[in-house]
């Protein structure tokens, strides 16, 4: 898949000037919708219709644990990754909550996690368990980066397969935000200190500390960002490797995918340098209140939907979007138009 670089879908221009002329001829003011109807033009974009079509639609949650862990630069015990892995197939956590509320089916897979987690609902795609710690030596080797985008890249195939006509992305994984803020400084040439955030909810001393492992790990293996996998090999994750290829096979097969939050950025600017205007071929579902999500936002002309100082990843901001997919579908299908009530505008 990263050999051949097959094209994208191309985004149909056609179909987002139909979704609009749609939309500008219902009963309300023009833009009276705002993100809502740019939401509903970018659905008809990357599906190629204005019939577009999202009622089967799964969370898939890459987890994985990280070695850069064992630095101190979390508030939350490394354990953590494989009891909310089980957790959640048992439908309790933040993302399985959202999901149910959304009729959308959510799927572990296990990439990465320290744990042998003897549970036939998490599909296990384990790499190894966890990465290298960042300050020891690259998380991971070139083959194993490639490998994770590869999984990734093979689950969403099959949930498309399935019949799936939206993907929501998530991710489970203690400190991965550590691996995030690495990923994004050093891809979009940003300084450590103006993405690195609080995580998990860390104090202001181990932020620091944080901070001071990321600069660290840049200083010795030098990532390179004109190689995205050298920068994910580096310091990178294997469960943000997954989403990587997750988002590479729904912008070529034209199914609207919807990102999460900090985790899922730092998937994007991989992926942005894999295959550049990717982007537009994605849904960025909030903002995150990690520290760096502004500036990926600003980087890929991108508008997240919702802001709700959320910081809890696993996925639960991207499911929480399709409310909103659900109320364009209800908009298009229930909503009459300004010539049905004889209304003209004069401007
Ligand atoms: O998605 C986000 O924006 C986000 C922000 C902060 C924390 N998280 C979640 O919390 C874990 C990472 O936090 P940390 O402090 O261990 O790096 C990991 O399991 C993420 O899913 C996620
Ligand atoms: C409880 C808990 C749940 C999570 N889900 C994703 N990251 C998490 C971190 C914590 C601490």
């Amino acid at each position: 898949m990263l050999e051949k670089r097959t094209g994208l879908k191309p985004i149909s221009e056609a179909a987002i000037e139909e979704m609009q002329t749609k939309l500008d001829h219902k009963c309300k003011p023009i833009g009276g919708l705002g993100k809502l109807e740019i939401l509903a033009d970018k659905l008809a974009g990357i599906e190629g219709t204005v019939d577009i079509q999202t009622g089967k639609r799964v969370c898939l949650v890459f987890a994985a644990d990280h070695g850069v862990e064992r630095e101190g630069v979390s508030a939350t015990p490394r354990n953590v990754t494989a009891l909310q892995a089980v957790n959640m197939m048992a439908g309790n956590t933040t993302v399985a909550a959202i999901a149910k509320a959304n009729r959308c089916a959510v799927q572990v897979i296990d990439v990465g996690i320290d744990a042998d987690v003897a549970n036939s609902k998490v599909l296990n795609r384990k790499i190894r368990r966890g990465t290298t710690d960042m300050l020891q030596g690259p998380a991971m080797t070139r083959k194993e980066a490639e490998q994770s985008i590869q999984i990734g890249y093979d689950v969403a195939s099959q949930a498309i397969d399935d019949g799936n006509q939206v993907l929501a992305i998530g991710e489970l994984g203690i400190a991965n935000t550590t691996a995030s803020s690495a990923i994004i400084a050093v891809m979009l040439n940003e300084p450590v200190a103006s993405v690195v955030g609080r995580g998990s909810n860390i104090s202001d001393q181990r932020l620091q500390h944080k901070a001071d492992v990321i600069e660290a790990a840049i200083a010795k293996w030098r990532p390179d960002a004109a190689d995205p996998i050298d920068v994910l090999s580096k310091v990178g994750g294997f469960e943000i490797g997954g989403k990587v290829g997750a988002m590479i096979c729904a912008a070529q097969n034209g199914v609207p995918l919807i990102m999460d939050g900090f985790i899922s950025e730092a998937a994007l600017t991989i992926a942005e340098g894999l295959y550049p205007g990717i982007s537009q071929h994605l849904i960025a579902s909030h903002a995150s209140k990690e520290r760096g999500t502004q500036l990926v936002m600003q980087r890929y002309g991108l508008d997240p939907l919702l802001e709700l100082n959320m910081a809890v990843g696993e996925g639960s901001g991207a499911v929480l979007v399709l409310s909103l997919i659900d109320a364009v579908q209800s908009i298009l299908k229930n909503m009459n138009t300004l010539e049905d009530l004889d209304v003209f505008f004069t401007k």
